[in-house]
């Protein structure tokens, strides 16, 4: 593992690379506010050239909404380079799933304008508490629909027990597909004393309910995520960097990919969690050390003028 915060590494991960890839929450920004620097240097990288992409776990943005997030921030905004879990998702259920049926979806308003952008028929967005006891009548309020045959979970801040008795229904149909965005269990969101659950959480919740683990993940670290870029984008992995915050997720689906991995400490994983994977002797944790790190990706942003 090498300190990217000198010069000469940076200038050598540009001549040795062709293709930047960056997670977004924790690396380009936090919440509502860009990460101070890390504009100036992925322009940089656009203007020498580099290919530039964009993925993120984060399902409450459509790809159209990255767009606007990206370039209200000073990022470089171009649509085809954008991967988000909710665009990957309705990907998977449109050419891969080919879903005819409905999809249940925990989920967002992003999330259904992916949907509805390929023409996939959903329902379960917004709040749903019919079912508050453990009355049977009260549970029999959750009417079930015939037509399901996925059940997609994302980011949603209207989880509830209602939610879990339909997904937990429907998905003790065997054939039911099971889809979720991704894994990670809190939010960066930078000046913030909370501690903001993540999208694993919902799907946590969903799997227990359920006694099934998602048949499909949609982001990262899992495959899909790789495949949709590659579909519209050459990629060489002797010549691409992953950037991210995660060890779990982003640099786990950069060793996946045969790409070189950073790791920055301005989002979820810290230096002190860095080191007791290092310290363990447990070899499946191999796959969360990075090659690099780097405290902030602004920090580069001295060498980039
Ligand atoms: C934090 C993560 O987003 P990413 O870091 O992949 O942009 C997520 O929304 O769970
Ligand atoms: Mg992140």
């Amino acid at each position: 593992m090498n300190d990217a915060s000198s010069e000469d590494v940076f200038q050598n991960l540009i001549s040795s690379n062709d293709t930047f890839l960056f997670d977004c929450d924790g690396v380009l920004w936090k919440g509502a506010k860009a990460v101070p620097g890390a504009a100036a240097v992925v322009n940089f990288l656009e203007n020498l050239g580099k290919q530039v992409i964009f993925v993120t776990n984060n399902s409450t943005k459509s790809r159209d909404k990255y767009v606007d997030k990206l370039s209200s921030l000073g990022y470089p905004s171009d649509k085809e380079k954008i991967f988000g879990t909710a665009y990957t998702s309705a990907l998977y259920l449109k050419h891969i799933a080919k879903i005819d049926g409905k999809v249940y979806l925990i989920g967002n308003e992003s999330m259904g304008e992916e949907l509805d952008n390929v023409g996939i028929k959903h329902f379960g967005i917004g709040p749903d508490n019919v079912a508050t006891s453990l009355d049977y009548d009260d549970i029999k309020r959750c009417k079930l629909d015939e037509d399901v045959n996925a059940v997609l979970v994302g980011f949603d801040g209207h989880i509830s027990f209602s939610k879990l008795v339909r997904a937990g229904s429907y998905l003790r149909n065997p054939n039911c597909l099971f889809l979720a965005t991704n894994s990670d269990a809190r939010l960066p969101l930078g000046d913030c004393k909370h501690v903001v659950p993540g999208t694993g959480v919902m799907v946590a919740s969903v799997c227990t309910v359920a006694a099934r683990e998602p048949d499909v993940w949609c982001g990262k670290p899992g495959k899909f995520m790789f495949e949709c870029i590659q579909k519209t984008i050459d990629i060489n992995p002797d010549r691409a960097i992953m950037i991210g915050d995660n060890t779990k997720t982003d640099i786990v689906f950069g060793k996946q990919n045969s790409l070189k991995t950073l790791l920055v400490f301005s989002g979820v994983s810290s230096r002190d969690s860095v080191n007791s994977i290092l310290e363990s002797s447990d070899p499946a944790l191999k796959e969360q050390v990075p090659d690099y790190v780097l405290p902030s990706l602004g920090d580069w942003a001295e060498f980039c003028s």
